[in-house]
């Protein structure tokens, strides 16, 4: 039987509680947003394989609990072979971005250097209850050399734009790696869901 990627990419999302990581995951995954706010619990992950280039990327994304109580079991999961790290915080909530810092120091403490990185400041469709101004948001990750998008899981702003960029930074640092040629990558379609749920308390 053929096999139906190419890639195997394993992405952490991390940020505090009701940011909005578990919506964005679903949001990219299924297409899907619901309002009902039940809080993740230990840690699990959906897949998708998306189409980079001519190359069959399959995204394997975790979703972590933001929550304080969890951050013992989800400190441990830094560890794994993760190819990217998304940092979620959300742009009506002030302390959700200061706590970045944190989370960026947490990866640094625990995860391997090499692992690509990324910002998110999720729910940009409540503009009139910014707190978080972008500019700030692009300075920050400017300053760690990471991409930045501002996203929208509830309406689907830059959530596949920003997965298939970290996607697409991946490919190509893999392709240096073996030799490759690192060139620029264009992304066309998705095709593979499924899900999984794994929990640990
Ligand atoms: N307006 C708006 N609301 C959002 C958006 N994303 C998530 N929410 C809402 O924010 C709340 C929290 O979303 P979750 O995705 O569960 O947050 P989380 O970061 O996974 O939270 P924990 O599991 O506790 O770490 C829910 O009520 C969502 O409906 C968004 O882009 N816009």
């Amino acid at each position: 039987m053929a096999k139906k990627y190419d890639f195997l990419y394993k992405l952490l999302l991390i940020g505090d509680s009701g940011v909005g990581k578990t919506c964005l995951i679903i949001r990219f995954a299924e297409d899907n947003f619901n309002s009902t706010y039940i809080s993740t619990i230990g840690i699990d992950f959906k897949v998708k394989t998306i189409d980079v280039d001519g190359k069959k990327v399959k995204l394997q994304v975790w979703d972590t609990a933001g929550q304080e109580r969890f951050k013992t079991i989800t400190t441990a999961y830094y560890r794994g072979p993760w190819w990217g790290i998304i940092l979620v915080y959300d742009i009506t909530d002030e302390k959700s971005y200061e706590n970045i810092q944190n989370w960026m120091k947490s990866i640094k403490e625990n995860a391997s250097a090499g692992v690509s990185q990324m910002l998110l400041g999720n729910k940009c469709d409540i503009e009139a209850k910014r707190k978080v101004p972008k500019e700030t948001g692009e300075k920050l990750a400017n300053d760690h050399g990471i991409r930045f998008f501002e996203t929208s899981a509830k309406s689907s702003i830059n959530v596949d734009e920003s997965f298939l960029a970290l996607a697409s930074d991946i490919l190509q640092r893999s392709s240096k790696k073996s030799g490759g040629t690192g060139r620029e990558v264009k992304i066309t379609s998705s095709t593979e869901k499924k899900s999984s749920k794994c929990v640990l308390l």
